[in-house]
């Protein structure tokens, strides 16, 4: 095996790379050490990632289907091996364990279960988890160990792992893990993205990094201008690759992958899965190992409650204050509220303040500095609101966000379950509101199945509305071209927008168009005081 790797290798003219555990020891045996221990010491120690000796995981193991069942786990693929069940399982470097320890983590997730055997295995691999199932983590410490085999690094290689991910947000956050475990390694890794100085960036890669974390624009521009190289990257993470092409970047992304040895382990992950993404998958993996935990349909965390209110835009406004002086009553009211562009973010993080609303805002046209400002003050809980466009819809993991308002629908049901999926995680609680109106109707049906799926209570309204909708499937694409443009404003949102001589981006969603006059839905009533504080006959 180990020779056919360093066949194929030489054969695409690339420095051969080490794709299983096999070829790993070997290689590290032939070619120096890794960044850890002495090679001898390592391999010996971590030839088998598993310690299955573990008589205790042996027992609960006896029970593997019925775990996969219990947590819903469908996988897909062949030779595919066991979950682990704890983390006595793992034989990685004590350290590492520690780390997790400290992190007062009891077990691993059912996405690292499943996922971990697979990956530390050398296997391509498709992980689809719901949001905040610690799919992070689930991917980094299989880089880790990854890396750990991996020759020496020498002054001008490049990334051992590549992590491509849709936002700096996402990037800086998927960095923060890779750090906090990576340390107990001596590995070093560095956060590539748009919209910061060059400078730093292009020292840490030209110093020489382990692990880079990346949106594609940026890495493209210092692989082109020779700063950093994929020369010896051998394994290789997409992670939230549907919103990357959402956002363009699928011609970035083959650029970066073609300039990979097709050797390596290539792995992505997400919530959501939908088509387009699939046929990424089919170019660009092996064949592969999926993972499915959580329905097999599109669908939200089951720790969400979600509500759907029917409303025309102009209704929005009262609305919202009157949800946010409900939520300000709970002991813990961390809230995102979400609209749809920009400017309706400014308008809404001014209009909130001018209320007295602790409010931070974030979107693509903040600087840096003031996007990590916004979240800083909104982590520590000197915001108790954050305002943002989807730029904050994926991989933010802020712990105590106990509720998410879509002031505005997102343009397609994935945004919508990675929104809300900002609430409830690592297995807490937490409620979405949104506000749904005529603009949005084609969206209803797929909005139903989601709801549906979780068995959540469905406005009357919504379902009537479903029933003018021609769409009933998720058309994400189709969505986003045929959303109008400038249409007539409601509510004060209309006059500020007006108002605003600079008012340059689309929203298509505010409409004066009186759909109904319902009242807000009921809302399930057996969730204790949040409950019943809450306007009970309006959501
Ligand atoms: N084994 C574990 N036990 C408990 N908590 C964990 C475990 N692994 C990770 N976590 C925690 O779970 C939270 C969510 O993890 P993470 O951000 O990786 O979710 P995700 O699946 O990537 O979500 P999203 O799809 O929204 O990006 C984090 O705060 C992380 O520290």
């Amino acid at each position: 095996m180990f020779r056919t790797a360093l066949t194929k290798a030489a054969s695409y003219g690339l420095r051969p790379v080490l794709t299983s555990r096999t070829s790993a020891v070997a290689m590290t045996r032939s070619m120096g050490h890794g960044p850890v221990e002495s090679d001898a010491e390592f391999d010996a120690r971590y030839e088998n990632y598993f310690n299955r000796a573990d008589i205790d995981a042996w027992e609960i193991r006896k029970d593997v289907e019925s775990y996969r069942e219990e947590h819903q786990i469908t996988v897909k693929g062949t030779n595919v091996p066991e979950p682990i069940l704890q983390f006595s399982e793992l034989n990685i470097p004590e350290k590492l364990m520690k780390e997790i320890m400290r992190q007062k983590y009891e077990a691993p997730t059912p996405i690292q279960a499943q996922g971990w055997p697979v990956a530390l295995g050398g296997q391509d691999f498709v992980g689809i988890g719901q949001t905040g199932s610690g799919k992070t983590l689930g991917f980094i410490l299989p880089a880790l160990m990854h890396i750990a085999k991996q020759p020496k690094r020498e002054p001008g290689d490049g990334p051992t792992a590549l992590i491509l991910a849709p936002t700096r947000e996402l990037a800086q956050q998927i960095l923060k893990v890779a750090e906090i475990f990576g340390k107990t390694f001596n590995i070093r890794s560095a956060c590539i993205f748009g919209g910061a100085p060059r400078g730093r960036q292009m020292f840490q890669l030209q110093r020489g990094v382990d692990i880079v974390i990346a949106t594609p624009g940026r890495l493209i521009d210092f692989l082109e201008s020779s700063v950093t190289n994929l020369d010896r990257c051998s394994y290789l993470i997409l992670d939230e690759a549907d919103r990357m092409l959402d956002m363009g970047f699928e011609p970035q992304i083959r650029n970066i992958i073609e300039r990979i040895n097709p050797e390596r382990q290539t792995m992505m992950w997400s919530a959501t899965w939908p088509e387009e993404v699939q046929a990424l998958a089919r170019d660009f993996l092996k064949s592969y190992i999926q993972l499915n935990v959580g329905s097999l349909s599109l669908s939200a965390n089951p720790n969400i409650t979600q509500h759907v209110k029917v409303c025309d835009e102009d209704e929005k406004e009262d609305k919202l204050k009157e949800l946010l002086m409900e939520i300000r009553k709970e002991d813990e009211h961390k809230t995102i509220v979400f609209a749809q562009t920009k400017r309706k973010v400014d308008w809404l993080a001014n209009m909130l303040r001018r209320n007295d609303w602790p409010v931070a805002f974030t979107h693509g046209d903040v600087s840096q500095n003031r996007r990590d400002l916004a979240l800083d003050r909104f982590r520590t809980g000197r915001a108790k609101i954050l305002v943002a466009t989807d730029v904050a819809a994926r991989g933010l993991d802020v712990d105590d966000v106990k509720f998410v308002i879509n002031y505005d629908f997102p343009n397609c049901v994935e945004d919508y379950v990675h929104r809300i999926g900002r609430t409830g995680r690592s297995g807490r609680k937490g409620d979405s509101y949104t506000f749904f109106t005529y603009e949005n109707a084609s969206l209803s049906k797929d909005l139903i199945k989601v709801l549906q799926e979780n068995d959540q209570k469905i406005d009357e309204k919504l379902m009537e509305m479903s029933k003018f909708s021609r769409r009933g499937k998720n058309s994400k694409f189709q969505q986003r071209s045929d959303r109008g443009y400038g249409s007539r404003s409601g509510g004060s949102y209309g006059t500020y927008r007006k108002s605003n001589r600079q008012f340059s981006d689309r929203d298509g969603y505010d409409r004066n168009n009186s759909f109904n006059n319902t009242g807000w839905r009921n809302r399930d009533d057996n969730r204790g005081k949040y409950n019943r504080s809450l306007h009970d006959e309006d959501w």
